[in-house]
């Protein structure tokens, strides 16, 4: 066999691949591209193959008369010879085209339809001239002679004279019958490796030897054809199986579309209704049952139980009518039921092209859009399209009203429904009538990938443009067939992806995606988010919670690369480095890229909402991101342990010496001492939230808190001896009144100046006393002993903060601010109050201080009053 020869039958045997280029001959046969693309050109000069104007150039096998498909053809009455067996017809086209024929191997179950396929292989033969018009058609089951090898070996290739006992007469076999002919192996699987070998000699050859004759060699022209219900790879030698390039897979009954199940089913209740010469009225409901069963047996079965219902409805029969419905036959009928049977007419030829069961009747709008080539004249065509597949369908009806797709179906409803829902979660509602429209196309197509006919060409450049209508529709595929999405390059799913692009309104260009750690979290809220804002806007990524920034940006960059990005991406992620995503993603995206981190719904809404209404990528950037900034609240408590709390009006620097003295009572290790600013407390306390509080053990503090539900103890309380510390006493590791002793001294002129750091306390006493007598003459009050010792420590400490530059100054209060004139009066008293420190110490007392010391007096003041 030549070179080129051998190039041909790996293009009809690669046929399933459909689209051979230069490359795939090259690569196989280990030739250069360009030896490889001259011998292809050379068959396409000598009209056994086509090419294609695409680049790279595709080569497909080419049918000797390739307006067969467009006249009634002998394939014709093999149903789905248009659509899912088209490519297989094609092989078998080329098979009997070729010179001296192919061998073909025919594989499928039981009751496929491969003997009628064998004998339309035959039967093409003949009509096309390429063998005699009376040559044979011989048919051999070998599964008869499967334990008899001798006996099948003389059968098919004869015997000599003397052979084997009884063998008288030198006797012809089956080969010699089929020379000029075909000759059919049924279950060739029961060959013995003997017999293959014999018959590839034949193959190869076309010689063989009779059984018993080791000299002569007969000489026949045989075309093969072979069936098999098995595993060719165990059944067959490997030599034998090389040499058959042609294999035809059949599918099962119940892998068909349901266009071609409703035309099979038809086709029988036709051929019955002219075996019984009775019209054959089958009720809608009954007809979808026996459309939608799986039969093992396949069509095969199929055509017997119709054979035997109607054998069975055939003596009740009156008017030559036969009625067929789920609960039994009916005699008469009304014009109500008429409509919804589907009708077999046997006796009047003229009428019978209006009513069903013709092979593939309603697949001529399906073979039109069968036999578009580019997707963009497939969006174009396809409204024209589907309204001819329905009326194709409708008028298979008795009544012509309107066609609801799913009642012939039943398990398109449940389908269909979870379409829709799919639909919904891209932001697009279908009405019925479009739902029924989708439900037309799985008519036509059916679910199952394998048989989606012939492939779609569509660019590269096609498929990035229509990525979102080609996810829905391939996700609405997914759905509802439960394997894997179908590319595009598959009738159905290109079908499909030009419909949804047909109904669809994007109104963004800019692609958005959320990536979120969890099972489904980006994909709901991608799918909540699209049906709110009605949009296709987002796309989720749903990353295990273990994935890291690197597998995010893979993934990312992954589907990025195979989409359209020159309007822009929006990535919002829910973690992750923003610069090192930036650097890695942004060489694989043609236009502006924005990436947030910290995706929140009412972000992603909002983003959404702006891309959805043509606000620029870059104008997002703008937009309130205060929104999205998440704010704190933390009501844990204030320690998780139990506590006690100290704060003082007069600072927390007496507050820090009251803890200094409790911390050697109390056990540290169950008990956490927290001193606070008074401010914060009262804060706290207003609030109004005892969780808060819910381990505080006690609130020590310098003034009189009036709070009932919260453990306060007021210091001056215990220095009067007017209360204890006798709640704190399971906590306390020494004795109470030891305690209690060492706050009283706090409390005294020389405890106070004790805890001064570097001020001479007995310098600061006289001072400081000094200015409490003129705050005391200034209110005409005296203070009580407390107060006074208070007064000293919180001015004392007062006067180091500030030489040590630690004054505080802070906005005034609202208690400050609404007593403004008073408080001024009292800064106005205070500075000549405090004039000879000032002096002294060089210091200026900010408004800040003076307003704690007005709020320590003013408290006394107002009880006075
Ligand atoms: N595509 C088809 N269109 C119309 N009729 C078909 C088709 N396929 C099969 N049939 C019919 O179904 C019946 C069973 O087909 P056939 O006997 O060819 O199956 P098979 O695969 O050879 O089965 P088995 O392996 O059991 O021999 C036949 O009557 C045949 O005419």
């Amino acid at each position: 066999m030549s070179v080129k020869d051998k190039i041909f039958q790996y293009i009809v045997h690669h046929y399933e691949k459909k689209e051979i280029t230069a490359y795939d001959v090259a690569a196989h046969f280990s030739m250069s591209r360009n030896t490889a693309s001259s011998h292809l050109n050379q068959l396409v000069k000598e009209g056994k193959i086509n090419k294609d104007n695409t680049r790279p150039t595709h080569f497909f096998l080419r049918t000797v008369n390739e307006n067969d498909d467009q006249k009634a053809d002998t394939f014709s009455s093999f149903i789905g010879y248009q659509l899912s067996i088209r490519n297989e017809i094609k092989k078998c086209k080329a098979a009997v085209n070729y010179p001296n024929g192919l061998p073909v191997l025919i594989k499928g179950n039981s009751g496929v339809g491969k003997s009628y396929l064998a004998s339309l292989i035959y039967r093409y033969a003949v009509d096309h001239s390429v063998i005699d018009d009376h040559a044979p058609f011989i048919v051999l089951n070998c599964a008869d002679y499967a334990n008899n090898v001798e006996l099948l070996s003389s059968v098919l290739f004869g015997y000599q004279k003397g052979a084997f006992t009884g063998a008288q007469e030198t006797t012809l076999g089956l080969i010699d019958e089929a020379d000029g002919g075909y000759l059919f192996l049924d279950e060739v699987h029961n060959l013995s490796a003997e017999n293959q070998e014999k018959l590839f000699i034949l193959i190869d050859q076309h010689k063989f030897r009779r059984l018993g004759d080791k000299k002569n060699w007969q000489h026949v022209n045989v075309r093969l054809i072979m069936a098999t219900t098995e595993d060719i790879e165990s059944t067959l030698l490997s030599t034998f199986r090389r040499r058959i390039p042609l294999e035809i897979n059949l599918p099962d009954y119940d892998k068909r579309s349901y266009m071609e199940r409703f035309n099979i089913a038809a086709f029988f209740y036709n051929e019955q209704a002219k075996i019984v010469q009775h019209d054959i009225y089958v009720d809608k409901k009954y007809f979808a049952t026996v459309m939608s069963t799986r039969y093992d047996g396949n069509i095969g079965e199929l055509k017997n139980r119709i054979k035997v219902q109607i054998a069975e409805n055939l003596s009740t029969a009156s008017d030559n009518k036969i009625v067929l419905t789920k609960t039994g036959a009916y005699n008469r009928l009304a014009s109500f039921e008429v409509a919804s049977m589907y009708r077999f007419i046997w006796n009047n030829e003229s009428k019978r092209q209006n009513f069903i069961g013709y092979p593939d009747k309603h697949a001529t709008a399906a073979m039109q859009i069968d036999q578009i080539f580019d997707f963009k004249s497939l969006i174009n065509r396809l409204p024209r399209l589907i309204e001819d597949i329905e009326n194709e369908l409708s008028s298979a009806l008795a009544s012509h009203h309107g066609l609801n797709i799913a009642d012939l179906i039943p398990e398109l409803t449940d389908m269909l429904r979870k379409m829709s829902k799919v639909g919904k979660h891209y932001g697009l509602t279908f009405n019925d009538k479009e739902i029924n429209e989708i439900g037309l196309l799985i008519y036509i197509y059916g679910i199952n990938p394998l048989f989606m006919s012939r492939t779609f060409t569509v660019l590269e450049k096609d498929l990035m443009i229509y990525f979102r209508s080609f996810t829905i529709s391939t996700t609405m595929l997914k759905a509802c067939s439960g394997q894997n999405c179908p590319s595009m390059r598959s009738c159905l799913a290109a079908t499909l992806t030009a419909y949804v692009q047909l109904h669809s309104h994007f109104s963004s260009n800019v692609l958005a995606i959320i990536v979120m750690h969890g099972e489904n979290n980006a994909t709901s809220l991608a799918y909540t988010a699209n049906e709110m804002i009605g949009d296709y806007i987002y796309q989720g990524f749903d990353m295990p919670i273990n994935v890291g920034v690197k597998e995010i940006i893979q993934r990312v960059n992954e589907y990025v690369r195979s989409i359209d990005t020159s309007h822009g991406l929006l990535l919002l992620v829910d973690m992750g480095s923003l610069e090192e995503m930036y650097e890695k993603i942004i060489q694989n995206v043609n236009g502006d890229l924005l990436i947030v981190n910290n995706v929140s719904t009412a972000m992603v809404l909002n983003y959404g909402l702006k891309l959805h209404q043509g606000v620029p990528l870059m104008e997002l950037i703008e937009s309130e991101m205060a929104d999205f900034v998440p704010h704190k609240q933390y009501y844990a408590g204030l320690s998780q342990k139990k506590n006690v709390l100290i704060s003082c009006i007069s600072g927390e620097g007496i507050a820090v010496k009251m803890k200094d003295i409790v911390s050697k009572y109390i056990n540290a290790h169950d008990v956490e001492i927290i001193t606070m600013d008074y401010r914060h407390l009262i804060e706290l306390i207003n609030r109004n939230k005892p969780l808060i509080f819910k381990n505080t053990i006690a609130i020590l503090t310098t003034s009189n808190l009036d709070n009932r539900i919260l453990p306060i103890i007021n210091i001056e309380e215990i220095v009067n001896g007017m209360s204890s510390l006798n709640s704190l006493s399971p906590f306390l590791v020494k004795n109470v009144k030891d305690c209690t002793n060492e706050i009283i001294k706090l409390f005294t002129l020389e405890g106070a100046s004790e805890r001064l750091n570097f001020l001479n306390p007995v310098k600061v006493i006289n001072e400081v006393d000094r200015v409490i007598k003129g705050y005391e003459k200034f209110y005409n009050i005296e203070f009580k002993n407390f107060l006074r010792i208070n007064l000293f420590l919180h001015l004392s400490a007062m006067i180091e903060r500030l030489l040590k530059g630690e004054g505080i100054d802070e906005p005034l209060t609202p208690f400050i601010r609404n007593h403004k004139e008073v408080f001024q009066d009292f800064v106005d008293f205070s500075n000549l109050n405090f004039k000879e420190i000032l002096s002294t110490y060089n210091l200026v007392i900010p408004k800040a201080e003076y307003a704690t010391i007005y709020q320590i007096i003013a408290q006394v003041v107002a009880n006075k009053s």
